[in-house]
């Protein structure tokens, strides 16, 4: 075994009544990519986040690069060679990119008190290039970014020639396809020089690809270690799934039918749309369709998700639900449109609110009697769908600030569920959520085909576009480049040919 760089014994960690960790033992070693699986809310970030330095354990020690640790900040630990990179966007808005790449380090630039601008800006765009982030500079306003961009730049902040240890937390979803390739030569670079990196994600594919040791969690503790050569066994995937998720889950992921038949009513319309990063763009969506839209980052999909819920304005064309015009995302509730969006933090769930007034909230006009809110009718709707979406919760009145990633994710798509969404915009719906979660998730996006809504998912996963669309859009440069019919012998290698 190569050298020991992070070693975590007996850890425990307690929120109040809630164990996140009993008694974990991890061993970290040099040339490692450890892969970290579970289930949503087994503890996999929690562990990772106190060895960052982000919040304390309960009990339990830690060693790193041969002695004891405990960072008390996540610069703390970044300046010892411990980082890590969150799931979700960790940037400050109204600041340059610059200002965020080189935040909490601002005094290495200050001379007389003054921070030197140009300096920093000069050594942001050294670090972005040699990342391969060339369309970013250090100038530039961070706002200007989509959600993708500044993932990027957590990762240039995130990762120095000091980097011993670098923990990707469910990051490959939050990015685009060339963000990906960005991030992957980071963790390859990391194995080249030695070091490691802790990976999380629920990609069983690309935990295969990437990892060269897996330990998986469940409920908290440490259910096995599977070494590279058992990853190599012909039923690894299987064994894996199995320890992760207590019990065989089977292979079915997508829908198993090629029959794209829907209604002729068109439920949602684009007329040549026109508007910020999309140009001439026409769509009509009909009931019990399930459209899918993929690209690469910059094309313009998530751009078509927030005007189809009246959130970007449109400078041309019309976005017609049902015929009338879709003016505001208030409007569009009322009309039943639902919409997920990718920036799940800022945007699809509020964080400092209980489980049950998410989802409750786009409801809460149906669950009023005599003009007053029901409560026995507010906790029957949540409970409803904590239980269908299994969100790991103690009840609905816990936080969603407190829940973990996917359960997050689970509240953001339960909410349009319970609010019984006639159009359902998708931004990556199932991003950060497990695989037991995302095999329930395709089965009521099918059973919502069946039942007449019209769904638009946008996605960077390509597997789930061919999986479950009728129809697929690519688009490339703000338009429409290919539609593709649903078939079984359509391939990611056409799709990705009309993106790239
Ligand atoms: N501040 C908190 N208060 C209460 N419970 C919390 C808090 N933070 C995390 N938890 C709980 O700790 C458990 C472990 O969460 P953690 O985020 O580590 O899961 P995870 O394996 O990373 O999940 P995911 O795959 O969804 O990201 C969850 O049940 C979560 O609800």
């Amino acid at each position: 075994m190569s050298e020991v760089l992070l070693e975590v014994k007996g850890m425990c960690k307690n929120y109040g009544p809630i164990t996140a960790l009993k008694n974990v033992n991890l061993t970290v070693c040099r040339g490692q990519v450890h892969g970290l699986v579970g289930e949503n809310g087994s503890g996999k970030s929690t562990i990772t986040s106190i060895a960052a330095g982000m919040q304390p354990r309960t009990s339990g020690q830690m060693t790193f690069l041969g002695k004891e640790w405990n960072p008390s900040s996540m610069i703390e630990a970044q300046r010892n060679g411990f980082s890590m990179i969150l799931q979700e966007a960790n940037t400050i808005p109204g600041c340059t990119v610059a200002e965020n790449l080189f935040a909490g380090k601002e005094n290495e630039f200050s001379k007389f008190s003054l921070v030197q601008k140009r300096r920093m800006n000069r050594e942001a765009d050294e670090i972005l290039d040699r990342f391969g982030i060339h369309h970013m500079r250090g100038k530039d306003p961070i706002d200007r970014f989509g959600f993708e961009d500044r993932k990027l730049l957590e990762i240039a902040r995130a990762v120095t020639e000091d980097t011993q240890i670098l923990v990707v937390d469910e990051t490959t979803t939050a990015l685009s396809l060339e963000g990906r390739d960005i991030l992957y030569k980071v963790v390859d670079d990391m194995v080249a020089n030695n070091k490691a990196v802790i990976f999380i994600s629920h990609d069983m594919d690309e935990i295969m690809e990437r990892c060269n040791i897996l330990t998986v969690l469940r409920d908290g503790e440490i259910r096995g270690t599977i070494t590279k050569e058992e990853m190599e066994a012909p039923d690894a995937v299987r064994t894996i799934r199995q320890l992760m998720v207590g019990r065989d889950i089977g292979e079915k992921m997508y829908r198993t039918d090629f029959d794209a038949s829907c209604s002729d009513d068109v439920a949602l319309e684009f007329e040549h749309v026109t508007g910020p990063n999309v140009k001439d763009f026409s769509l009509q969506l009909h009931r019990g369709e399930i459209v899918g839209i993929g690209g690469l980052s910059g094309c313009g999909m998530h751009e078509v998700g927030r005007m189809a819920f009246g959130m970007e304005e449109v400078d041309k064309g019309h976005v017609r639900s049902n015929g009338k015009e879709v003016l505001s995302a208030k409007d569009a509730v009322a009309r039943k449109i639902g919409y997920i969006s990718k920036n799940r933090d800022t945007e699809a769930v509020i964080l400092q609110g209980s489980i049950e007034s998410n989802i409750n909230l786009p409801s809460l006009s149906d669950l009023t009697v005599g003009g007053i809110l029901s409560p026995r009718k507010k906790k029957k709707l949540s409970n409803e769908h904590i239980d269908l979406l299994e969100i790991k919760c103690r009840n609905g009145n816990q936080w969603v600030s407190t829940l973990s990633g996917g359960n997050k994710q689970k509240v953001s798509f339960a909410k349009w569920i319970a609010k019984g969404a006639e159009i359902i915009i998708m931004d990556c719906p199932t991003r950060g959520v497990d695989i037991g979660v995302k095999q329930a998730m395709y089965g009521l996006i099918d059973q919502m085909k069946q039942e007449g809504k019209a769904i638009l998912m946008i996605s960077e996963e390509m597997s789930e576009l061919i999986g479950m669309s009728d129809r697929l859009i690519v688009m490339k440069d703000s338009k429409i480049a290919k539609e593709f019919k649903r078939s079984a012998s359509l391939s990611e290698t056409d799709v990705i040919e009309y993106m790239i």
